[in-house]
């Protein structure tokens, strides 16, 4: 398919995941089955332009003064790609399979409209409902915060250090452009561009001896301030398919007790597979069957509870931009909810002196600090580790974090702006001796 095939497929697309309302990932899905002469490289191509859209899609809008699958995906290629309104009309030639040509006004609005004058939610992206939630936590930065989260991520792999190190798998994945991740020592990035296809990380070598994981570097990072230490005995809370298991499993290097377990045996599922592939011998999974407890017991025991907690997953955006599109407000309503329940029960878990680490992929206060400022009151016998003494994991790398990271009484939030992550608010909380 030529560039200006590609571009008039997904303004199809676009119409499509408009008009029926389908998750634009069921979109390309079934847009791929329905064209088999498609090749891998024009379905990559097509898919990049399809999320493009979707993560500036009110500002896209906004810049062409129109709010049509053309007219949006029209502005993405302006503001999302950076083509000027030549470029953009040399595609949109109204020759076999390309787009009409550009109207007078199109090409008008791609010259001289910006986002300048656009409302905060138009200009940086997001549902206009949440715009109190992200003033709340960034101010007037909203919108710079909220463009780097609808900007594209690139794919971050975490070493496996119960079987190797990262300086030897830097020579070994170079063929795949792999560099040291910023901040997390154990972190390898791979930087993609728009039309870029899977990298294929699952049937690397590495990856099928278990030597690397696909984890972004805020869930490294999120994992390495819990301080999980060799001996101790961890509960990971909320384990799902076991991202924050395995970073745990290494950081104790094979030494104490890991209990992983979920609320959803489903979630749970993956994680036995992984497990083993990793090569960790000392967790201990715990499926729940029918309403039993799974950590009956447990009994103020434990030195460390992780709540890798259920939350809106604000954070992730840039990882699938369909979803913010998608989010309600119940949704944030319910997830409260979820966060009091796991937050309340680790409360019981964890022994004197021991710690919870709550940790959400949310850049929503009410989701974190709010929710920890509640869960002290609640619980007079918790205090909030201070953010200062959690960096020091960091090393050498602790105040560059600190400078970068926004701080709080509560916690860390990293952003995509601010630390190149996914958004991540972690905090450590001791109970007293
Ligand atoms: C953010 S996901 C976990 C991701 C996982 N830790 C990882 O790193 O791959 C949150 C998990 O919390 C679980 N969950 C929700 N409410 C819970 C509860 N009350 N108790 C335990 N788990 C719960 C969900 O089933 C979901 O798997």
């Amino acid at each position: 398919m030529t560039p200006a095939a590609r571009l008039s497929a997904a303004i199809e697309l676009i119409g499509t995941i408009n008009a029926q309302r389908v998750p634009a990932a069921k979109a390309l899905k079934e847009w791929g089955t329905a064209h088999r002469y498609a090749g891998s490289g024009d379905r990559a191509a097509i898919s990049g332009l399809v999320w493009d859209v979707l993560r500036r899609r009110a500002s896209s809008a906004w810049i062409m003064d129109a709010d049509t699958p053309r007219a949006r995906v029209l502005g993405m290629l302006r503001l999302e790609r950076g083509m000027d309104a030549d470029a953009i009309a040399a595609l949109c030639d109204g020759g076999r399979f390309a787009p009409e040509p550009l109207t007078e006004g199109e090409r008008a609005a791609l010259t001289s409209r910006s986002t300048r004058d656009a409302p905060a939610h138009i200009a940086g992206d997001y549902p206009e409902w949440l715009d109190g939630h992200l003033a709340q936590v960034f101010g007037d930065d909203r919108v710079a915060e909220a463009t780097a989260m609808a900007s594209r991520a690139p794919l971050d792999l975490r070493v496996n250090t119960l079987k190797a190190k990262r300086e030897k798998l830097l020579s070994s994945l170079a063929h795949l452009g792999v560099q040291p991740t910023p901040w997390s020592p154990i972190g390898l990035r791979i930087e993609l561009s728009a039309d870029a296809r899977s990298p294929g990380i699952h049937a690397e070598e590495d990856f099928i001896k278990g030597a690397i994981e696909v984890q972004d570097e805020g869930s490294q990072l999120a994992a390495l301030l819990s301080a999980a230490k060799p001996g101790e005995q961890v509960i990971d809370l909320c384990a799902g398919a076991g991202g924050k298991t395995l970073a745990l499993a290494a950081m104790m290097a094979g030494k104490g007790r890991l209990i992983a377990t979920d609320h959803d045996k489903r979630q749970l599922a993956p994680i036995y597979e992984r497990l083993s592939r990793a090569g960790v011998h000392n967790c201990d999974v715990r499926t729940p069957k029918g309403s039993n407890d799974t950590l009956l017991d447990i009994h103020a025991s434990a030195d460390l509870v992780l709540i890798d907690a259920p939350c809106t997953g604000t954070g992730t955006w840039r990882r699938n931009p369909d979803a913010k599109w998608r989010m309600r407000p119940g949704a944030l309503e319910v997830r409260l909810k979820d966060q009091v329940a796991v937050l309340d029960r680790a409360a019981a878990l964890v022994k004197p002196g021991g710690r919870i680490a709550y940790i959400t992929c949310s850049v929503l206060p009410q989701e974190n600090n709010e929710q920890i400022k509640s869960f002290v009151a609640r619980h007079p016998e918790f205090a909030v580790v201070p953010p200062e003494q959690t960096v020091t994991v960091l090393w050498d790398k602790a105040e560059e974090f600190s400078k970068a990271a926004l701080q709080s009484p509560e916690g860390w939030l990293m952003t995509p702006r601010r630390t190149g992550t996914d958004g991540f608010f972690v905090s450590v909380l001791r109970k007293q001796a």
